[in-house]
């Protein structure tokens, strides 16, 4: 099965939105054999896939504490913290103070942090076109891999969002926690986190420096909330005036966040946050490139609503054809491609009870592909079917779960599909796109649905 794995990854795939083969064959072959629920053996655990909806969520919607998640390891902790790590009441109280800095009315004051990104990102792409080409001539197209320079744009999304006034210090964590991740993608044994190796001795390094700066913009914006002088919108603000809301409520009691749950919970927001859309948006520039009608059509429908001014937030809202078409690549490449719970006592789901220790895997891309549920022609990219919205995409409620479900459903949903739109929507009034003929088509899973070979565009301006 690794051999089939390593032989499937090994050479890119026709353009084709079948994406399956390449992504999960080990999944693949189980559920061939055992259809909608599968048992496979990870490493010592047993695990159970599950691909029914109604499953699904009922896994998804259990409050916390009946469906425990996989307990990562000390890598792992690395990069999962916060939000992603807790449990039962440790993680009902944070989500309760950090849910006010996500509500709409805070992110629509985020608008000009997520435009000033657009701008630069604009910017240098324009940049490349008045630069002389190699024949001396001014170019009427550019080649761009979008997979870095998205990455980059996204990460500067959450360091203006999370830190805005500490731009400078957020850019720098930003930069750490790149490094640290990279670090973390690489498959380690069991325990290595606990051995002397350069490694980690420069991993300890760069976690002693983030805690050292956010600790400095904590105490910082702190300080003038008590002083009633803070105005700023910014993720950290929003959150420690939600934690000392909480604090003065509870008379002070344990359910506030101290400095170290912060500092974790605003490291999620890189990892969380910023892979995720820069996936996003890269799969469709990939997607809208193969179809250009698509292109077209979105393009109409953002200069019909803006011209060539920089969109607002009423006008992105009503984006039709841009929220059909980033629907459907959600669907067809979704982010995050499958995510797993694990039984902790003895459970029942639907008719089969399980043992404590069983990993549930739900795994998201399979669901958002299956033609049981999306019709005969899953594999295609047909934004249509998200006309009428999510409920009436497919043919069962719920097998549309980019953002997964139920109490623990992604925090930064409404930021994310904010943040993608209206980068999408600058991209469209500026720039028509195609694919390069360097362009390899290679989804291939590193936590999130990376583009393996990048993804070189071929821009021209408008
Ligand atoms: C297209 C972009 C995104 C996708 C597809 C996505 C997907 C997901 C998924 C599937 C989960 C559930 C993980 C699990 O339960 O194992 C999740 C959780 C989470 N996401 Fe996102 N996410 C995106 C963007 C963001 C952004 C922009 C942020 C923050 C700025 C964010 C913050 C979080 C947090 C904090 C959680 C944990 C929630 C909890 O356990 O209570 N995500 N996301």
């Amino acid at each position: 099965m690794e051999q089939l794995r390593k032989e499937r990854q090994a050479k890119p795939l026709p353009p084709s939105h079948d994406i399956i083969p390449r992504v999960a064959p080990l999944f693949q072959e189980a559920m061939r054999e055992h259809g909608k629920i599968s048992f496979i053996w990870l490493g010592p655990q047993p695990a159970v896939t599950i691909m029914d909806p109604d499953l699904v969520k009922e896994v998804l919607s259990t409050k916390f504490g009946h469906f425990q998640k996989h307990e990562p390891d000390s890598v792992e902790r690395l990069v999962i913290t916060g939000l992603l790590l807790h449990e039962g009441e440790k993680w009902a109280n944070h989500r309760r103070i950090i849910n006010p800095a996500f509500h709409l009315e805070k992110l629509k004051c985020m608008l000009p942090a997520f435009s000033a990104c657009c701008d630069e990102l604009i910017e240098r792409w324009e940049k490349l076109f008045t630069a002389e080409g190699g024949d001396g001539e001014m170019s009427l197209h550019r080649e761009v891999d979008v997979w870095p320079e998205f990455q980059s744009f996204t990460g500067d999304v959450i360091s203006r969002t999370a830190f805005g006034s500490s731009l400078e210090q957020g850019r720098r964590i930003f930069q750490l926690q790149n490094e640290i991740g990279e670090i973390v993608s690489h498959r380690h044994f069991p325990g290595y986190r606990y051995l002397p190796t350069k490694t980690n001795r420069r991993i300890d390094k760069m976690l002693a420096e983030i805690d050292v700066l956010m600790r400095g913009m904590i105490e910082q914006r702190e300080e003038a909330i008590r002083k009633g002088g803070s105005r700023n919108t910014d993720l950290l603000s929003l959150l420690l005036e939600s934690n000392l809301k909480e604090s003065a409520e509870q008379g002070g009691s344990e359910t506030t966040m101290t400095t170290e749950d912060v500092i974790g919970e605003c490291r999620l927001f890189y990892f969380a946050g910023h892979e995720t859309t820069a996936v996003l948006l890269t799969w469709t520039m990939v997607v809208l490139s193969m179809h250009p009608a698509w292109q077209e059509r979105a393009r109409e429908e953002v200069l019909r609503a803006f011209g060539k001014s920089k969109p607002d937030y009423s006008g992105l809202s009503r984006l039709k054809i841009v929220t059909m078409v980033i629907y459907e690549v959600l669907r067809l490449y979704p982010p995050v491609i499958m995510i797993a719970r694990e039984t902790y006592k003895e459970m029942k789901l639907g008719d089969v009870t399980y043992p404590p220790g069983v990993e549930l895997i739900l795994p998201i891309v399979f669901i958002h592909h299956d033609p049981e549920f999306w019709g005969p022609d899953a594999g295609e990219f047909n934004p249509e079917r998200f006309a009428e919205g999510i409920s009436k995409a497919s043919r069962v409620p719920g097998a549309f779960i980019p953002f997964s479900g139920g109490p623990r459903v992604c925090i930064g949903q409404t930021f994310a599909l904010l943040e993608a739109k209206l980068c999408l929507a600058r991209i469209l009034q500026h720039f028509s796109f195609e694919l390069s003929p360097s362009y390899a088509h290679a989804p291939y899973q590193v936590i999130t649905l990376h583009p393996q070979h990048g993804a070189p565009i071929i821009m021209h301006r408008l």
